[in-house]
């Protein structure tokens, strides 16, 4: 039994355990119901802009916050995290126990890509891999400032020889321009401003079609408009110390890493006051970062569908999609390869976060390991097939 001593969110959660160890079995799920827990948000929450605030800590898993304007996401987070470890305790300590409640929201136990990655690769047999990365926090370490989060000549190395195995695209939340910079492999798909900028590689070959390729940019017309709010944006922000703004062409990031948590709040404020003038446009938020964007109905996962069409993959039933991300805007992608039923999604993250992921890896380094993992199991298949 997990209580609420603080009475944050007046509920306990009970979980009994089952013989059956679930962390050895793969893609067993443990979660809890969250419809309790989001009653609770619409009692306790506090003004909107401080559920940005709560949520972006929620994302930042050293904080246990326990104050009133607690929101669902945190409360979740903190609940799995406790969960999870109570549960590893558990099962170590009472292998002969009763009954898992298994519910179905949030998943706590995502098995390792690497540690599945035999049964990964009999599951994509006959089929083609086409691989989507994510860059921050997936083929890049997070660091403090944007402008450094460089990628290493490892991890450039290996992304260089994974294209050559596998179609393969970058999906990021940056201005494309800018992602190409860190990535800098002509060979690519880039699919910049989360979605909002797709671009594919040039073609070399001396047809008809020489110098064309796919390009497309669904929110064109927001251009003005996303420029102007920049331009308020650094101009409301200043005052605040360490703000910073970045613009992504057809979205922007207001970054919170490096402003005094106290300041949060008032941060958050600053960009509501910006943004209430400009319906057409709304607010996410990722790693401690609040991200403006157009509202059309677009995002990371229809970007990776409009680029298996671009494929040639629209109605295959014989692809095999991987999406590796770590934020929450990755989530988009990893639903629509969940719905379709089609590959999977894989989380980069050290902590047990609510996704629709399949599997997951702790960090860059563990996403290298493996897509060298899957360029050499495709070497080798190519060199069995060709002495037959
Ligand atoms: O979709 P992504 O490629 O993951 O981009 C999402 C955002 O990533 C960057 O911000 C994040 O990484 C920074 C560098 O490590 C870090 O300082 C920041 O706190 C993170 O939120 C990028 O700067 C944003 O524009 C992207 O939207």
């Amino acid at each position: 039994m997990i209580t609420d001593a603080k009475s944050v969110l007046n509920m306990s959660i009970t979980v009994t355990v089952s013989a059956q160890n679930p962390l050895a079995s793969p893609g067993y799920k443990i979660s809890i119901k969250t419809k309790k827990l989001l009653q609770n948000r619409e009692i306790i929450s506090g003004a909107r802009v401080n559920a940005w605030v709560d949520s972006m800590r929620a994302s930042s898993p050293t904080h246990t916050k326990s104050t009133s304007s607690v929101t669902d996401d945190q409360v979740t987070w903190n609940v799995s995290a406790k969960l999870s470890g109570w549960c590893l305790w558990y099962l170590q300590q009472s292998k002969d126990s009763e009954n898992f409640i298994v519910y179905d929201n949030i998943q706590l136990h995502h098995p390792s890509a690497l540690e599945m990655f035999e049964q990964i690769i009999d599951a994509s047999k006959g089929k083609q891999i086409v691989m989507f990365l994510d860059y921050d926090g997936t083929l890049s370490p997070i660091v403090e400032d944007p402008d450094r989060a460089f990628m290493s000549k490892k991890m450039r190395k290996t992304v260089r020889k994974l294209a050559k195995c596998f179609p393969t695209a970058i999906v990021s939340g940056r201005c494309r321009d800018k992602v190409y910079k860190f990535v800098k492999l002509a060979e690519l798909y880039y699919a910049g401003s989360h979605g909002l900028d797709i671009k594919g590689p040039e073609k070399r070959s001396k047809s008809k079609s020489d110098g064309e390729s796919v390009l497309f940019q669904p929110a064109s017309e927001f251009l003005p408009m996303i420029d102007e709010v920049y331009k308020q944006l650094v101009d409301t922000t200043k005052s605040t110390p360490g703000a910073k703004v970045e613009n992504n062409k057809f979205c922007l990031s207001v970054h919170f890493r490096c402003v005094d948590e106290k300041k949060w709040s008032e941060l958050a404020q600053q960009v509501r006051s910006v943004l209430k003038e400009y319906p057409k446009l709304r607010l996410t938020q990722g790693r401690k970062v609040l991200e403006i964007r157009p509202t059309i109905k677009w995002d990371k996962g229809k970007a990776l569908e409009f680029l298996l069409e671009s494929l040639g993959f629209a109605n295959c039933t014989d692809v095999f999609p991987v999406y590796i991300g770590d934020d929450r805007t990755d989530e988009d992608a990893f639903k629509i390869l969940r719905d379709r039923g089609q590959g999977f999604g894989i989380l980069v993250s050290k902590f047990p976060k609510e996704t629709s992921a399949s599997y997951s890896l702790q960090e860059p380094d563990e996403v290298m390991d493996f897509l060298r993992r899957l360029v050499e199991w495709k070497q080798l298949s190519l060199q069995a097939q060709s002495r037959m």
